[in-house]
């Protein structure tokens, strides 16, 4: 049975050699031209399946999502060091679902939108930081992000990124991430190693230790929050809810205490990191900056900061979002891989049980030449969100494109947050936050180049990415400057009165 086509492997290597350690999503994207919609390969004896349309990902991930929703093996960051508590890598089943079931309480769309006011004086704040201190604002936006994600699951907002509870967290999720490394571990491609006496299992120690970390520092936390609630004196929260619906979800206070920890490790980069991707789109496409600027000016006039009522009446805006999301989508290989539980078939070939899949998302650097005929255009596909047929000119950047169609599933764009039953759980609030953040952003400031000595702008490279599964632009400079005066005495009042506000989630 044939296997989708893909480059020829080595005997038992597969084709280790030819992925690259460093962004192996842009051989994905070269492999996907060459080889079209659905590529494999194998890494070691596990088949690998790379899907560079939007149609296959949709045709495979949600339509026969029962076989098609769980994660690979995660031997070292999901079972010893996690202790299968972390869901993002828990494969398809009761454990997962248990887990999903608390995270979509906490974040379908209506629950999402009633995190809206402490988005609302979050963003004020994150107004402040960028008036009176603009050079930082890759801090401010991450703070930003940080403080939305620790107020909606503890009920406790986060005035500096140098935080304690930040910083043990970024420390715990920074280890996550080191020992995801493919390759790093025998055990990931040799798990019988698991059968040796535990004492034997020397890869166990350095993650166990960590776990104990862990483990501290979530019970912390979720005490923390008792604590409050005996008191009367914690605002609405995830935590707070689960804790109060335990006797419903079944799960022990260590599970509820790794649960609600899941925002911080899928939640805060990936809304930051979009919105330094905003900002480097305005330094290339003022353009679509200024269009945005005119829109506001329009439906919210100079003297209110703009608000979640207004979304309906700002559709450029909306649009100028999804494009941004699309250009360089964050999560460069659609977050967490998916695995296949059940041999399948997919337009005449053979996809094995076992296999990881990647939903194709990034886009690479390229130039597209003009072609004759439509189908010559579309064989050009280097993934999803490049795909010329669903966006054509891949490479500009035009919100445009979300305006001028019909197709439902561009006008609620949901691409960049996943597929099927493991799409992002927290795609509303993302959303909510995206939309509160770059609208008065917008609202009240230029985003410009930062200007050399001799008065020249500084334009940084549009591809000059973080090497990490969640890419975002490597720091650049640039300036933020208020729009008018009166933008700034706006900002000012509008940040007394929040922080008089925020003092409940202190
Ligand atoms: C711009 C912001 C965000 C983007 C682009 C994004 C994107 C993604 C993507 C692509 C996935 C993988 C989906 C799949 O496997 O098909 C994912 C999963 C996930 N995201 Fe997000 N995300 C964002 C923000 C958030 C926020 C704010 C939260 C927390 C409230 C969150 C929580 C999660 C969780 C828990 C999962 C794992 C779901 C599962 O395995 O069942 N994300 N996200």
């Amino acid at each position: 049975r044939n296997m989708p086509p893909g480059p020829r492997g080595l005997p038992f290597l597969g084709n280790k050699h030819q992925v690259p350690s460093i962004k192996p999503w842009r051989k994905f994207a070269e492999w996907n031209r060459q080889y079209g919609p659905v590529v494999s390969f194998h890494l070691g004896s596990t088949p690998v399946i790379v899907l560079g349309t939007a149609q296959a990902a949709w045709d495979l991930l949600e339509k026969r999502s029962e076989i098609y929703s769980s994660r690979p093996r995660f031997v070292v960051a999901g079972e010893i060091l996690s202790d299968n508590m972390r869901g993002l890598m828990l494969p398809y089943g009761e454990g997962w679902r248990k887990w999903r079931k608390v995270l979509h309480n906490g974040f379908h769309s209506r629950r999402a939108d009633t995190y809206n006011e402490i988005q609302s004086l979050e963003s004020a704040v994150l107004l402040h930081e960028l008036l009176t201190d603009p050079e930082q604002y890759e801090q401010h936006l991450q703070r930003f992000a940080a403080s939305v994600a620790t107020s909606v699951t503890y009920g406790r907002r986060v005035t500096n990124v140098d935080e304690w509870i930040v910083r043990e967290n970024m420390a715990a999720m920074d280890y996550l991430t080191s020992v995801n490394i493919p390759g790093k571990y025998l055990v990931e491609s040799w798990p019988w190693l698991l059968k040796l006496p535990r004492s034997l299992q020397w890869f166990r120690r350095e993650p166990e230790e960590h776990r104990e970390r862990d483990i501290a520092l979530l019970i912390h936390l979720l005490d923390d929050v008792k604590e409050r609630m005996a008191d009367g004196t914690l605002p609405d929260c995830l935590t707070s809810q689960t804790i109060a619906n335990k006797a419903k979800n079944g799960m022990s206070d260590l599970e509820i205490a790794y649960t609600v920890s899941s925002p911080f490790g899928a939640g805060i980069e990936t809304t930051a990191g979009t919105l330094c991707i905003l900002f480097l789109a305005m330094l290339h496409f003022p353009d679509t900056m200024r269009k945005a600027q005119t829109e506001l000016d329009e439906v919210v006039g100079p003297d209110r900061l703009p608000v979640f009522e207004d979304r309906e009446r700002l559709p450029y805006l909306r649009a100028l979002i999804n494009e941004t999301l699309r250009w360089r989508p964050i999560a460069v290989l659609g977050g967490t891989p998916h695995a296949v539980t059940a041999d399948d078939e997919y337009n005449g070939m053979f996809i094995p049980k076992g296999s990881t899949v990647f939903a194709n998302l990034t886009c690479v650097p390229y130039i597209y030449p003009r072609y004759e005929t439509e189908a010559d255009y579309a064989l050009d596909n280097r993934g999803i969100m490049q795909d010329p047929i669903m966006f054509p000119s891949p490479e500009d950047f035009r919100p445009e494109r979300f305006l001028e169609t019909d197709d439902p599933r561009l006008k609620d764009f949901e691409l960049p947050f996943g597929f099927g039953r493991r799409i992002c759980v927290g795609m509303h609030l993302a959303q909510n936050s995206l939309f509160i953040a770059v609208a008065r952003i917008l609202w009240a400031f230029d985003i410009l180049p930062a200007l050399d000595e001799a008065g020249q702008p500084i334009i940084p490279d549009p591809w000059n990415f973080t090497d990490g599964f969640n890419s975002k632009p490597v720091s650049f400079p640039c300036r933020v400057k208020p729009r008018s005066p009166v933008v700034g005495e706006r900002v000012e009042t509008e940040w007394k009165s929040a922080s008089i506000q925020l003092e409940r989630w202190h």
